[in-house]
């Protein structure tokens, strides 16, 4: 059971009644900006997320070179870690980035480790990309606006900023932490949704909530401990926020180290490796960030609760690749997640 801090996200069964589920979405996009997608095998079955972690397993295990070969341009590739082990506040995950997989091809290049593995990861791309799309039909369904949001993504193969990650967290033994240091800073995501993948017992993630104080976010919430996988995560990006005038939140995230009886969930600890997968959807790079033509959106008014605590809750930008080349732009200058600090 998580404790009573644990955010109080909906769990949605998408199989249920269409038109309910699409309320269920959006009021959930409102309110939290995440929403837990129960996994009851019937869009990404466990078996295909359970070999997508063994591929990241067999990628991180992977010679320092192979991975150093594909660091990271245009935000595909390897991005290894700063090692700044006198100063744990800078300890960051380190990451692969697969961009758009054309035919079943990666358009990158892959560590030979797992170079053989490339239909797999495509295959798991692809259960990814149709239940992203699945989801913006449901928020569009939801909003009265159709089809809007799930067409102006996945028209072609490529040409978008949609990104597959498989990340990999130092454990909390590696060194010297406490439960005031971060593994991943405070973000909000750049695309339109994020599904995001966890293993049982990972400790980590917190969302920041309308009242400024973080709360965990359990891998198992209350009623899914027995179901054949953890529910899928999702999380609204800057982008849905842009299209719906701020009305569904980008959320903004971390991931720390916490400890028994500072913010973490029962069942759940910061011992060991974590590893998680996210698979941020982007639209086609020229899609337009105007409000979508609907009443709910245009009557929406902020509810007073304070400045939005995600900067790019208020749209900047014109196309989705304009808002991404800022952010990544931004991304790199701060993190040191970059090509120059690469390290394996
Ligand atoms: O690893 C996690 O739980 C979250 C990762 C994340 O928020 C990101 O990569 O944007
Ligand atoms: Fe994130």
């Amino acid at each position: 059971m998580a404790p009573s801090t644990a955010a109080a996200i909906p769990i949605i069964d998408l199989a249920g009644d269409q038109a309910d589920v699409a309320r269920q979405l959006v009021a959930a996009a409102q309110d939290h900006g995440f929403i837990y997608i129960r996994n009851l095998g019937d869009d990404v079955t466990p078996r295909d997320i359970d070999q997508a972690f063994a591929l990241s397993r067999k990628l991180f295990d992977a010679p320092a070179e192979e991975k150093q070969k594909c660091a990271i341009q245009n935000n595909r590739g390897w991005a290894g870690m700063h090692v700044e082990a006198l100063d744990p506040k800078n300890q960051k995950a380190r990451a692969f980035n697969f961009g758009e997989f054309v035919d079943g091809r990666a358009q990158q290049p892959l560590p030979s480790s797992i170079a053989n593995e490339e239909q797999l990861l495509s295959a798991f791309a692809d259960s990814c990309r149709r239940l992203c799309h699945k989801i913006l039909s449901l928020l569009g369904q939801g909003l009265d606006v159709g089809d809007f949001f799930s067409s102006a993504h996945f028209v072609r193969q490529s040409g978008s900023g949609t990104i597959l990650r498989f990340l990999r967290y130092p454990s909390a033994e590696s060194t010297a932490h406490s439960s005031q240091d971060i593994r991943a800073g405070a973000h909000s995501d750049y695309g339109s949704i994020t599904l995001l993948f966890r293993l049982k017992g990972q400790a980590g993630l917190e969302i920041l909530k309308k009242d400024s104080t973080w709360a965990p976010v359990p891998v198992c919430p209350p009623g899914t401990d027995t179901d054949p996988s953890p529910p899928i995560l999702v999380n609204i990006g800057d982008l849905l926020s842009y299209w719906t005038n701020g009305l569904f939140r980008s959320t903004v995230h971390r991931v720390v180290f916490p400890t028994a009886g500072s913010g973490s969930v029962d069942g759940e600890s910061s011992s060991g490796t974590r590893y998680s997968i996210a698979f941020f959807c982007h639209p086609e790079d020229s899609s337009r960030l105007e409000p979508v033509p609907s009443q709910r959106v245009q009557r929406y008014v902020p509810d007073g609760d304070g400045p939005d605590q995600n900067p790019y809750s208020q749209r900047q930008v014109l196309t989705a690749r304009e808002h991404l080349e800022m952010r990544l732009k931004e991304s790199y200058a701060t993190s040191l997640v970059s090509e120059e600090a690469t390290s394996a």
